[in-house]
């Protein structure tokens, strides 16, 4: 069929009134009465004269249909229950003249129907008889309509759906189809049109079929052949599930989904949507979107074909398969093999999935109604291989099998997924296969029905997803010892799921190292984005500026942040109050306890006192635990140069000790605490004076060392003539409301609390309106890994009870 067939068909239809919106009615839709009124009930409220609506036939009405085609002594009994059934609907939906008339009409369908069912060749008829299931729906359906005031007609699909029957394999005949349409929509005069789905008829006017679960092709089809703009899947669910609504109270609609999770749905044989109902709406800009007959106000499921990523995942199950096992004697035509594959599952909506082949083995799983079907083509393509047809026989064996599996919409981040479901299938000691798809992991189970494994799957999978996961960004001093300290502790209410240093990425729990990502990169955030976890928390124990940037696409994200990292809250005042406009409009927390005093709890006595009305006036202190190491040990004994040394390889320094020799380090956390107290503050607006001479800081690290002998020498001068003189260095910052902020070498009396500290430990000097004459003091040790560490833990406890504060609600 060509491109330009389609095309030219295009611009003939658009001086025609051409339908919006087509709306499609399943048989668990139209299973009663009730959802008869139901459907009629939406369309009268929703669509517009011209639209079109596509109809199954009622509940298990094709099943019962095929039965009495099957050659048995219960074809009778399947056709009274059919009598019965649809007598239930129109007497409930219809009174006088109109029930009658369609009594009238169903009896002689089914009359004819009893009649084929006695010829011999009733074979011939069989599609014919299937096909009056749908005919009913649309007979009723269209009759239920104009008893409401809607004005409708009804059209029987083999009038329109035209396709080319070449050996019982079926394509649709998009240019007849067309012909065929355009006469239809010309007559139809501003009605409603209810269109017969699952149905179509081939050159020769025969009935054909479009594959079990037919009619939702038939809608997208008919779309695609109109240009309407939308297609409406109504079931009797309200969208795509992340699990069987019918078997799990606890499973969620997806509001969005992409494509290839929908796919993936259908590959592994998932009820909602078929492969080939996507395929006439996959280069199109049809909004495809699913809703439930019986809650048409809620909001259902959008397919969006041209949309990226989301995080979804579902759990699905298919029982019932077999998985068939060929051993040949000769080579088998695989390429032979999978064409038919495709051919089965597209045209008849058939699942199959082919698990493994060599040359002349395969393992297939099939439906289990199927399998002779696929035992007698699987040998007729070994046969018409083999050089000598009597070597092509083959063993064969089959098993009762069923597949559980857990589909996740983006291909990249699928560690979770496969640990998850790994875990879950081991801790259960299943006799499984275990089968790696793009965008699902699967297992083929031998029992033949597993509905309770799939809902235990579902729960463990949800308490998965619902525990809080944590993303430790650097692993060097803090972020390692954190982790250690929250290795050597059980019971956790949270879950580390990855942690990163700066080249590489590693998801804690299957121990697996991704392929060297740069921190700062985009991928870093779509792979905290796409991680199955509905509460996430990221720590950022890094030094790095870049990680920085991403904060605000955290927030974007509704990720909480802890920050051991100094850049951002000691960053442009403007910035800053963006981010946390940003965080607060996302609901997200920002913690940064970690970044000033380490563990000691300056930052929350800071927020309590402001909280419960007091405001800070001064604050004056030793910020620096590296400085304040360095000036506490100092002695005069040993080189300042080598003391700076030992503060490194104790981990009290920062990567580069002149960022805590400049004092900028302590600028950082002057910034940090003032802006606390409720002030504005920018760097420009601190006096800083560096430990050592200015101009040292302007060279490169090497060219710093090279000159260790001057400022050594410098150094011990300075702390001689303070030692003379009974007093003490420390490196102060300050604060206060008149006087500004500032920070760098002083010396101070002996009493003065910025004295009496011990190595390492920070002093913080606060006066508050209440704490004026004898100001609050927070003193003790204030660089080392564990106490930043338990900074980190502290904030993270914080931000663990507000989630679970929020999911209590
Ligand atoms: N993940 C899922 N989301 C929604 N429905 C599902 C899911 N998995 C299985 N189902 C089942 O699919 C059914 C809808 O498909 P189907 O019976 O073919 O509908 P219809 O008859 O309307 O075409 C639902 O009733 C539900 O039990
Ligand atoms: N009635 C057909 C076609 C169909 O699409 O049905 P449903 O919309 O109920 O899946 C079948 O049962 O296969």
């Amino acid at each position: 069929m060509g491109s330009s067939v389609l095309k030219k068909q295009q611009i003939r239809f658009k001086q025609l009134d051409l339908p919006h919106s087509i709306y499609k009615f399943g048989g668990s839709s139209l299973a009663n009465a009730r959802g008869f009124r139901k459907a009629a009930r939406i369309i009268s409220q929703q669509l517009k004269p011209n639209d079109l609506v596509v109809v199954s036939a009622s509940g298990n009405t094709t099943d019962w249909l095929i039965a009495c085609c099957e050659q048995n002594n219960e074809q009778f009994d399947f056709l009274q229950k059919i009598r019965y059934h649809h007598r239930a609907i129109i007497n409930d939906c219809f009174i006088a003249d109109q029930r009658q008339k369609l009594l009238d009409t169903l009896e002689q369908h089914l009359n004819w129907i009893e009649r084929h069912l006695a010829y011999s060749n009733q074979g011939s008829f069989k599609n014919d008889i299937i096909a009056f299931g749908e005919l009913w729906s649309a007979l009723i359906l269209s009759y239920l309509l104009e008893h409401i005031g809607v004005p409708a007609s009804w059209i029987d699909a083999r009038r329109c759906l035209k396709v080319l029957n070449i050996n019982e394999q079926i394509s649709i005949d998009f240019e007849q189809s067309k012909k065929y349409l355009e006469e239809h929509l010309k007559s139809r005069q501003q009605r409603i049109t209810v269109v017969t789905g699952y149905i179509a008829s081939d050159g020769d006017n025969k009935t054909c079929l479009l594959g079990r679960n037919g009619s939702d092709y038939s809608a997208t089809l008919l779309a695609n052949l109109t240009t309407a703009k939308e297609v409406k899947i109504w079931t009797d669910v309200a969208g795509i599930y992340n699990f069987d609504p019918n078997l799990s109270s606890q499973a969620k609609p997806i509001e969005k989904l992409n494509l290839s999770l929908t796919k993936t749905l259908a590959l592994l044989g998932s009820p909602v949507l078929h492969q080939k109902t996507l395929e006439p709406i996959c280069n199109s800009k049809i909004q495809l979107s699913i809703g439930s007959t019986f809650s048409p106000d809620l909001p259902g499921s959008k397919i969006c074909i041209n949309d990226g990523f989301n995080a979804n995942s579902v759990v699905t199950h298919r029982n019932g398969l077999i998985e068939f096992c060929f051993t040949l004697k000769s080579d088998i035509d695989l390429h032979r093999l999978n064409k038919q594959l495709i051919i089965q599952q597209n045209l008849n909506n058939e699942f199959s999935l082919l698990l493994k082949h060599g040359q002349r083995s395969l393992r297939l799983l099939v439906e289990e109604n199927n399998v002779k079907q696929w035992q007698q083509t699987i040998q007729a393509i070994a046969q018409s291989t083999a050089e000598n047809q009597s070597t092509s026989t083959f063993i064969f064996e089959q098993k009762r099998v069923s597949t559980l599996a857990l589909a996740r919409e983006c291909s990249s981040n699928y560690e979770y997924h496969r640990h998850f479901f790994k875990t879950f299938i081991r801790e259960r000691k299943l006799d499984a296969q275990l089968l790696d798809l793009e965008h699902a992991c699967v297992a083929i189970l031998p029992q033949p029905e597993i509905d309770d494994l799939a809902i235990q799957c579902f729960d463990a999978w949800t308490q998965y997803t619902e525990t809080i996961a944590v993303f430790l960004l650097g692993i060097g001093n803090v972020g390692a010892t954190w982790l250690k300290q929250v290795e050597s502790r059980q019971g956790h209410s949270f879950q580390v799921v990855l942690k990163s240093n700066s080249k590489t990425l590693f998801l804690l729990d299957s121990q697996q190292s991704f392929d060297t990502i740069d921190n700062s990169s985009e991928q870093l955030v779509e792979l905290i984005r796409n991680a199955p976890f509905k509460n996430k928390v990221v720590i950022d124990a890094t030094a790095s500026s870049s990680i920085t940037q991403s904060y605000s696409r955290f927030f974007e994200l509704g990720i909480h942040l802890i920050s051991a990292n100094k850049e951002a809250a000691s960053s442009k005042q403007e910035l800053l109050d963006s981010l946390h406009a940003c965080a607060q409009d996302h609901h997200c927390w920002w913690l940064q306890n970690a970044t000033v005093g380490a563990g000691l709890p300056i930052n929350y006595a800071i927020n309590d006192l402001l909280s419960c009305g007091d405001s800070v006036t001064s604050i004056r202190g030793v910020f620096s635990g590296t400085l304040s190491w360095l000036l506490q040990t100092y002695d005069g004994t040993r080189a300042l140069s080598e003391l700076i040394q030992e503060a490194k390889a104790l981990g009290y320094a920062e990567p580069d000790p002149r960022v805590d020799l400049s004092g900028h380090d302590v600028l950082r956390k002057l910034m940090i605490l003032i802006r606390l107290t409720g002030q504005q503050i920018d760097q420009s607006d601190v006096t800083i004076t560096p430990l050592l001479d200015a101009s040292l800081f302007e060279l490169s690290e090497a060219d710093f060392w090279q000159q260790k002998e001057d400022f050594d020498r410098d150094f011990n001068r300075r702390w001689q003539k303070a030692k003379n003189e009974g007093r003490r260095l420390v490196y102060q910052a300050e604060y206060s409301l008149d006087k500004g902020a500032s920070c760098g070498l002083v010396e101070v009396s002996e009493s003065d609390p910025l004295a009496q500290i011990s190595p390492c430990d920070n002093v913080f000097v606060i006066q508050t309106s209440w704490y004026q004459d004898n100001p609050l003091i927070i003193r003790g040790p204030g660089a080392g890994r564990e106490v930043t560490a338990a900074a980190v833990q502290s904030d993270l406890n914080h931000i663990v009870s507000r989630i679970n504060a929020v999911s209590q609600k």
